[in-house]
């Protein structure tokens, strides 16, 4: 039989004549690469997708950073937040580049003929004139968008952006690693946080390094110290570790605590923009993603106060935008909880074995999980053999015990952990948030109890309101995970699908199509399962989720049914005493 394939006969041997020296196949040589080189090549699963997503994640990640810190305090946020738009010419001269004048413009990739550019202005002219007609006739006029010959490359330029905020502060040693090597933070714990992955800030740094080479500047100070710590760094991304230019403390000259970050990256305000910067923004539907996230911020976090600040290249698109307190009452500081039983995995219980302070068995396992007492640790050791005793030394364990650990764990039951450590937006927030937006003529809010996932505890929260002046038809969702608007993927999120999908609008008066219906969901938890490292939305895949946010949209839907057959036979009434008195 003949020996298809091989090394005397290979099946695509080339043909004779086209290539004397067949191509070798490169022999696969092992190579690691260091989590911050792994995150800048694949920036986009942490957000990074494109110069304009980039600022916008910039903007929110430091903008949650300070959030967090604040809240861990107690102190009622006060975050102020500045874009810079920096041209070519002056970013050149930050860096000591000497801007040079295009020699071969044919080179460039927004070169156009003199042909080209003919036909552009008079396409630009047409659209003009019909713009000025329909303005005349009070039609909707819709903004021109701009051609490649206008804008160049993806109209990207540079920002520095620049958060301030009056939080914890960081101790003056940590900040090169909390600022310089990914993977790096103080948010790991079992407790509600906006952050999770110690990336956010790292990620603005590597953008910056891969976009302007800039190092990123960081000032601190805490309560109590007398010195403000200044940090300017960068990041080693192939050893994934802080490269410090500066790292001093200096003269603390005015009363301050918190956190000033500041960061020079390249980004798109453009393609973000605002329609026109003196719209009033709860009306602005084509409004920029960034400053529709700092919206939905303040209505979800109305005890904050943000000063969001735009200063453009060219002063007349300048702008500053309060974002005023609206409450002095902060829903109480999300606490840290323990693991719960059946949410472990082998690992995790080596690892707790590892780092735990108590002796025994019996010990380790009333104090490092929540809902085992000594009674029911007592029971559950039982339940593993007769090679199991309280009072065995917890770190005598073998491999296979806490394989059995784990397998118990696995199969019984536990109570489910209860809501205490969360932190929900609260129905009073909610419904603030939905008569800030949307101005509807109905609202209702529900809250549910805690709720478990994997061992995991959640609260849905949900809003329902009905009309409004400038609220468009159908369906407008608004997304919240721990406090933090989502703008992108609304498409795959629980909470869209929910809505679109799980819920008879009609068995609730209510005309899906037709009807303005905003929707309002908050979901609080010690985890969130995100999709991705970006934040950006919670998949529909976990019944437990899918079906709490049903469930809370159909309570608002219950009690607006209420009041919209009240309305409708108020109505019906009126009209019958009209057409009785005619
Ligand atoms: N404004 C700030 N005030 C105080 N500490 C901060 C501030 N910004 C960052 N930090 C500290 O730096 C750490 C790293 O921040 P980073 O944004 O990289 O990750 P994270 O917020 O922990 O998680 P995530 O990647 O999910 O956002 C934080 O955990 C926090 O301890």
């Amino acid at each position: 039989m003949e020996a298809r394939g091989s090394s005397e006969s290979p099946p695509d041997q080339p043909k004779r004549g086209k290539s004397k020296t067949p191509r070798k196949a490169k022999d696969s040589v092992l190579k690691q690469k260091s989590p911050a080189e792994f995150f800048a090549e694949n920036k986009n699963i942490a957000g990074f997708d494109n110069p304009g997503k980039c600022l916008y994640t910039t903007v929110r990640e430091l903008v949650e950073n300070s959030l967090d810190s604040a809240e861990s305090i107690s102190e009622l946020p006060a975050v102020e937040i500045t874009i810079e738009e920096i041209g070519k010419v002056k970013f050149n001269s930050m860096i000591g580049l000497v801007d040079r004048e295009r020699v071969d413009e044919e080179l460039y990739d927004d070169y156009e003929t003199a042909k080209a550019r003919e036909k552009r202005l008079a396409k630009a002219a047409r659209n003009q004139e019909i713009q000025a007609k329909n303005a005349a006739l009070g039609k909707k006029v819709k903004e021109p968008t701009p051609s490649k010959g206008m804008k160049g490359r993806g109209g990207a330029s540079f920002y520095r952006v620049t958060c301030k905020d009056n939080g914890r502060g960081m101790p003056h040693d940590d900040i090169p690693n909390m600022f310089g090597r990914v993977l790096s933070g103080t948010k790991y714990g079992l407790r509600q946080t906006r952050g999770k992955f110690g990336l956010g800030a790292k990620m603005a740094l590597i953008w910056s390094k891969m976009s302007t080479g800039l190092p990123i500047d960081i000032s601190s100070s805490m309560r109590g110290q007398n010195y403000v710590s200044f940090c300017r760094l960068d990041i080693d991304i192939h050893r994934n570790l802080p490269h410090i230019h500066i790292h001093e403390k200096q003269e603390k000259k005015e009363e301050w605590h918190g956190a000033e970050i500041q960061v020079v990256i390249e980004g798109n305000w453009t393609t973000y923009r605002v329609r026109s910067y003196v719209v009033d923004l709860c009306r602005c539907q084509n409004s920029s993603k960034i400053l529709h996230y700092m919206r939905q911020m303040a209505v979800i976090t109305p005890y904050a106060q943000f000063v969001f600040k735009f200063v453009s290249d060219t002063s007349d698109k300048s702008m500053t935008i309060k974002f005023a307190r609206r409450t002095d009452v902060m829903p109480p500081v999300p606490l840290e909880t323990k693991h719960h039983p059946s949410s472990v995995d082998l690992l995790l219980i080596k690892r707790l074995i590892t780092e735990t302070s108590k002796q025994n068995l019996l010990q380790f396992l009333q104090h490092e999980f929540v809902n085992i007492s000594k009674a029911h640790a007592e029971r559950l050791i039982g339940e593993m053999g007769p090679e199991f005793q309280p009072k065995m030394l917890i770190k005598s364990l073998t491999d296979q015990q806490i394989v059995r650990i784990h397998q118990l764990f696995r199969q019984a039951k536990f109570e489910d952990p209860v809501g205490d450590c969360l932190s929900p937006a609260g129905e009073y927030n909610l419904r603030l948030g939905i008569i800030k937006e949307l101005h509807p003529d109905m609202v209702a809010t529900y809250s549910g109890s805690a709720q478990v996932f994997e061992g995991h505890p959640f609260i849905v929260e949900a809003g329902v309101s009905f009309g409004g002046k400038d609220v468009k038809q159908g369906l407008n969702i608004f997304r919240f995970a721990n406090r933090i608007p989502l703008l992108f993927e609304q498409g795959a999120d629980v909470v869209t699908r929910t809505a679109l999908k799980r819920i008879n609008w009609t068995s609730y008066k209510i005309n899906q199509m037709q009807d303005k219906i905003g929707v309002f969901v908050s979901i609080v938890s010690t985890k969130i399962p995100f999709k991705g490292t970006g934040k950006e939305y919670i998949g529909d895949d976990i019944t437990e989720i899918a079906t709490a946010v049903k469930y809370a949209i159909q309570q608002c839907c219950i009690q607006l049914k209420n009041k919209i057959v009240k309305k409708m036979q108020a109505r019906e009434q009126q009209e019958r005493k009209r057409n009785l008195s005619k």
